[in-house]
């Protein structure tokens, strides 16, 4: 292995990094932080990298993960994607154990996300859903009524009767973690997207039922703000939950915010995510909460000044320049992001190396190196290996000029 880089060598043990050549899985066999269980090269329960940098404390590189960093795109996966259905295997801890460490493993991210899906908690409420092959998320009966609206607001959640396997799966996670440096990031869908996929029971292009009943009755509209004020406490009370079960940061995934247009986002979806960041951030004031909202190039301020005072970290999608977004945000909010993830799928290595110094550089303050948006599918995984590889020289380039 060539020698570690500067910086990293001269880290203490408990903060030591794989050298910047192991990022693949055939480099991670050798590479005793990336074999899950070893003692080696342990955090011996320091802080993980990820949680101080989320934290905005001093860090000597920024941290590196990828969104939907488990997926198809690795043939470790389509090893049981091929075989099991999607709900089976977000819902055994045994399989959704393996999923979520497979990234890791590989790759040695900085964070390892339960693998496990937005929709998971729905039908704890009533709402049943399925993942259909090729197709996405399908949901048979959903919200439309103001009757409909109202037994799902008052139907109880109470995650560790209905959610067991995801306690479970945490527990394992945080287990076998307990000597690792990366940190276990759970997750939920922020109230806005989760509504929107209950009403419309599909990905849809337009979202034309959930904008339909925002303007075309009273009574109408009281099914949106009525199921968005439920899912205003259940989405605290899940993110609790599954920090509870051993998650060491949050995130929240407004995947569907492109749907609506600024005064859209601040009328509807903001308010219940403000209600479900601050019940969360009262409970778990220590656990630092990433708000990650897809398409949000024309509401970074709006974000801040509804939800700053209780998120600790803003996702930025890969279409807002990170220059631009410092800029707007001030330097010491602490950014995630943002790299086009269509770069892993298609760029040459240089382009992907490129892409990740650019964004460095153009972040110019605390970051957590992320992609813009979820991995796809047809990304190499040798592309991933080149992006957290280029992610960890980048630092140490920085931190040693
Ligand atoms: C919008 C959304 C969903 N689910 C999720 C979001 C928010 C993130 C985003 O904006 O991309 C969140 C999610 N879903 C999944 C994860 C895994 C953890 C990780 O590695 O990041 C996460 C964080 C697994 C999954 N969830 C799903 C897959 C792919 C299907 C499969 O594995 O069978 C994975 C890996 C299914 C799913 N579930 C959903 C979609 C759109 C799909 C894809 C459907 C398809 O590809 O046909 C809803």
């Amino acid at each position: 292995m060539p020698p570690l880089p500067a910086f990293v060598a001269a880290l203490p043990l408990s903060q030591s990094r794989p050298s910047a050549a192991c990022t693949h899985r055939r480099l991670a066999r050798q590479c005793p932080v990336a074999t899950a269980g070893t003692t080696a090269s342990s955090s011996n329960g320091a802080t993980p990298l990820l949680v101080r940098a989320a934290r905005g404390e001093p860090v000597p590189r920024p941290p590196v993960w990828l969104m939907r960093q488990a997926g198809r795109y690795m043939a470790d996966f389509r090893a049981f994607s091929d075989h099991h259905p999607f709900r089976h295997r977000s819902e055994t801890p045994d399989i959704a154990f393996e999923l979520s460490m497979q990234p890791y493993r590989a790759f040695a991210t900085d964070a390892v996300i339960m693998f496990s899906d937005i929709l998971t908690p729905l039908p704890a409420l009533g709402i049943d859903f399925d993942i259909v092959s090729g197709k996405g998320p399908r949901i048979p009966d959903p919200i439309r009524t103001i009757d409909q609206a109202r037994r799902f607001a008052s139907a109880s959640f109470d995650p560790a009767s209905s959610l067991p396997f995801v306690a479970e799966l945490l527990k394992r996670l945080r287990d076998e973690l307990a000597s690792e440096p990366a940190a276990l990031v759970g997750f939920v869908g922020a109230p806005f997207t989760l509504a929107a996929y209950a009403i419309e029971g599909a990905a849809a292009k337009n979202i034309v039922a959930t904008k339909r009943l925002m303007y075309s009755s009273t009574e109408e509209e009281q099914v949106l703000s009525t199921v968005l004020d439920k899912l205003g406490s259940v989405v605290a009370d899940y993110a609790v939950f599954q920090v509870r079960q051993g998650a060491q940061v949050i995130q929240f995934f407004d995947s569907w915010a492109h749907h609506l247009s600024p005064d859209q986002y601040s009328t509807y979806a903001l308010p219940a995510a403000r209600k479900a960041a601050e019940s969360f951030k009262a409970q778990c004031p220590k656990i630092p909460l990433i708000f990650f909202a897809n398409g949000a190039g024309g509401k970074l301020e709006m974000i801040q000044d509804q939800l700053g005072h209780v998120v600790d970290v803003v996702g930025i999608d890969w279409s807002v320049s990170m220059s631009d977004a410092r800029r707007r945000l001030g330097k010491d909010v602490v950014l995630q992001g943002n790299v086009d993830p269509s770069i892993l799928a298609t760029g040459s290595e240089d382009a992907i190396r490129k892409a990740v110094r650019d964004t460095v550089s153009q972040a110019d303050g605390p970051l957590i190196l992320n992609l813009g948006h979820g991995v796809i599918k047809e990304t190499p995984e040798d592309a991933v290996g080149v992006f957290c590889d280029a992610a960890r020289n980048m630092a140490a380039a920085e931190v040693v000029a």
